[in-house]
């Protein structure tokens, strides 16, 4: 039985150990709330290692397209093309075999050397000759490319569309009899369509490439915009090659050992390079650059007297039509059908037509951004930026500093804060409490804390069948409100408490405004870390900044480290604070728990006594940043986490591991069918809004067990600092032990900022 709660007032702040007074609340039914992971768009992506390991606060657009996303064309940039890498020459068939682009020696642009790539390249192509230049963009990893140039933010698979049209392309790693790669013409397929076969490792076509995918489409787009196109390659793992564009576009009959009928239908395209009188460095040196092109040259179009569709004559063995639905197609004009299984040689014609200028090209390079009158968190300083000295593309990893990541180069600029304006912080509150209010109102959640304080639309929103049970308290400092978790069966197993800081307290000397200000302009070691595949072209750093102090915290991402001793001032004060607020949601759960019934509550929910926090980690977001669904329930925690918020405002949302055996109602669409191992994600059973000053605490270890989070910030400028105790005796060497008792000692000094929610 859950006992009847009355409302509790402000300020009054009940007496330790005694079962505080609480509020009880309604709940309203499940709201339609807005997901934030978006789908996958079907795209598919090139073979590449799986990461080997699953982390959650990895850049989540690793792991989906960010073309899937609506993409808005950003620097207004001509969209363009980018193709692709270190083994699409492998098996270039034509005259360009022998002059297939590789390994670079020295850029036109500069003195610095290109590292040498560390995958599989040269295993691959031994043969080739070195390429008679450098290009002027290029990037040791997939997501530096993504992140510092416009014209190639593709995660997953080859296209990169803006509004649909193909933008950039990279050049599959497989290729199909016919390809060409010259120095101003690529023909290509369109990406996708194979499956490795297990037999001979090598990746085959079992099906046709539909007409109607998001590639074919947005290659047709880019033909009828007359878009320019770019390409990319070698001589590091991703090379941008140039401006390009779609001349023609067709469907051919290709070989397939595995389809009923030998063959499948393949989307064909040609490239042509828009600048045809600059040099193209993938060529070898030595190797004679076209002369002057001859804009007459075409390769003639005729009519099928069947369908009546036209075609190019394209291929040596004549003209026929290409209409896959046409009776007469593959036929040539004397009746002999066309051999499709022997690989079809491009006419001089076709590979020599050439269209005229499209007039100013722009640079490859994309502008360094004038930062003046930005704060240096936006999504502008955010993003990764092109090397001015060695092209490389570079992700920007460090809180406030640009630097590059050519090791060779050395290459860095202070990136230095300017403080986040007051006003700028109001307005994003402001936009986020009437984003939730709509919400709120839509979906009648929480009316009653909005009817309780008059003042505050915490808009938690929550799932009544799944959290019964959840009181108010109010500190005057803070109001806080405590959801009591329990797990699939019903059984409490922890709480999750939010403290709401008044505006007084946040301004209090030492208080969070102050802390905010100190540490938005310190350079505090805040950086981005692998959280996957690290050292490797696939590498994914994390989606957010971090620096941890106290004991080190193992988990997926390996944080760089210090001890309390040397942590700057703010982040003890922080401590202090977080630990006040521990003991105090402690207190409160402790009380509620106890006064269940024993069968309801699941024994590790009541905390006995406990450990302060060791160890604390900083977390900054700049714009667009975030931490995905996770857990805090590494073996060496404690029970308890808590966090301090400063900065922008951010969206706190909590579900079910999939695994849990929660309602089928609770689940998001049905389970997916081409993975039935997969498990169906839940929808989110409690948001909180989390604002500067606020502190969230999580008490109970089965908590991290049973559910996740995620944080989503709000706005542009945001810290987090969370704070854990780790137990040295899980650890697994002593050297690990001792260091972190070291470490994680506060010292006596910090001794001052002890708090007392005042
Ligand atoms: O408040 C935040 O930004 C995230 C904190 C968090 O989820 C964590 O550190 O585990």
């Amino acid at each position: 039985m859950h006992q009847a709660l009355g409302p509790v007032h402000r300020h009054s702040i009940p007496g330790r150990h005694a079962y505080p007074e609480v509020s009880s609340q309604r709940f309203a039914p499940l709201p339609s709330y807005p997901e934030y992971a978006s789908a996958s768009n079907g795209v598919v992506a090139i073979p590449r290692p799986k990461p080997s390991i699953q982390l959650a606060d990895i850049d989540p657009a690793l792991y989906q397209n960010e073309a899937t996303d609506p993409v808005t064309p950003r620097h207004g940039h001509t969209p363009q093309l980018v193709l692709r890498s270190a083994t699409a020459t492998a098996n270039l068939v034509s005259d360009a075999a022998s002059s297939s682009p590789v390994i670079t020696e020295e850029s036109e642009s500069s003195q610095v050397e290109i590292p040498e790539p560390n995958d599989d390249k040269e295993s691959i192509h031994p043969y080739k000759e070195l390429p008679s230049g450098k290009p002027l963009v290029w990037s040791a990893k997939r997501q530096g490319l993504c992140e510092a140039v416009p014209y190639y933010r593709s995660y997953k698979g080859s296209l990169y569309p803006i509004e649909k049209v193909a933008a950039g392309y990279l050049i599959d790693a497989e290729t199909d009899p016919g390809d060409v790669f010259d120095a101003q013409i690529i023909i290509s397929s369109v990406g996708g369509g194979r499956t490795r076969d297990r037999e001979t490792n090598t990746m085959v076509r079992l099906e046709d490439i539909p007409d109607d995918t998001l590639q074919v489409q947005a290659f047709k787009a880019a033909m009828e915009l007359n878009r320019l196109l770019y390409p990319c390659r070698p001589p590091a793992p991703y090379a941008v090659l140039d401006y390009f564009r779609v001349t023609d576009l067709w469907k051919q009959k290709m070989v397939s050992t595995g389809a009923t009928n030998g063959y499948v239908w393949v989307w064909r395209m040609r490239f042509e390079k828009a600048n045809l009188s600059t040099p193209s460095w993938w060529m070898p040196a030595g190797k004679e650059m076209p002369a002057t092109a001859d804009l007459t040259i075409r390769a003639p179009v005729k009519e099928c007297a069947f369908c009546r569709q036209a075609t190019k004559e394209m291929f040596e063995v004549g003209w026929f039509c290409m209409n896959q639905h046409c009776p007469n197609n593959y036929t040539l004009a004397g009746g002999t059908e066309v051999d499709w299984q022997a690989p079809l040689k491009h006419t001089e014609a076709f590979l020599n037509e050439r269209t005229p200028s499209p007039g100013s090209v722009p640079s490859l390079v994309p502008e360094m951004v004038d930062d003046t009158t930005l704060h240096g968190t936006e999504m502008a300083c955010r993003r990764g930026f092109v090397c001015p000295l060695c092209g490389c593309c570079n992700r920007r990893i460090f809180w406030n500093r640009l630097v590059c990541e050519n090791s060779d180069c050395g290459w860095e600029r202070l990136a230095a804060m300017k403080p986040y304006p007051s006003e700028t912080l109001d307005q994003e509150n402001q936009v986020f409490d009437e984003r939730t209010l709509r919400t709120t109102n839509r979906n009648d959640v929480n009316l009653d804390v909005v009817d309780f304080y008059h003042q505050d639309i915490h808009a938690t929103m929550h799932i009544k069948q799944i959290i019964p049970h959840s009181h108010s308290i109010d500190f005057g400092s803070h109001i806080a409100r405590q959801y009591f978790l329990p797990d699939a069966e019903g059984k409490i197993i922890g709480s999750f408490t939010i403290f709401s800081a008044t505006k007084e307290t946040n301004a209090q000397p030492g208080g969070p405004d102050e802390l905010f200000r100190n540490l938005e302009l310190q350079d505090f070691g805040l950086r981005r870390n692998p959280a996957a595949v690290a050292g490797t072209k696939y590498e994914g750093l994390t989606r957010h900044f971090q620096m941890n102090f106290g004991a080190r915290y193992k988990f997926g991402v390996t944080v760089q480290s210090k001890g309390f001793n040397e942590a700057p001032a703010q982040i003890l004060m922080a401590l202090q604070r977080l630990i006040w607020a521990k003991n105090q949601a402690v207190m409160y759960s402790n009380a509620f728990i106890g006064s269940q019934d024993a069968a309801t509550v699941s024994q590790s929910a009541l905390l006995g006594d406990h450990q302060d926090f060791n160890e604390l980690l900083a977390l900054g977001y700049m714009e667009e940043d975030r931490i995905r669904y996770h857990d805090d329930g590494e073996d060496e925690l404690g029970p308890i986490v808590s966090a301090l918020a400063l900065g922008s405002p951010c969206l706190m949302s909590f579900r079910p591991k999939a695994k849990q055996q929660f309602p089928e109602s609770l689940k998001k669409g049905s389970q997916p069918k081409k993975d039935p191992k997969k498990k169906c994600e839940f929808h989110d059973v409690l948001q909180v809004r989390m604002k500067h000053g606020d502190m969230m605490v999580m008490a109970g270890t089965e908590i991290q067990k049973v559910y996740e989070h995620t944080v989503i910030p709000q706005g542009n400028r945001r810290f987090a600092l969370t704070a854990r105790y780790i137990d040295p005796t899980k650890m697994a060497s002593q050297e690990d032990r001792e260091d972190a008792i070291t470490k994680g000692a506060v010292p006596d000094w910090a001794r001052q900022f002890e708090y007392q929610g005042n």
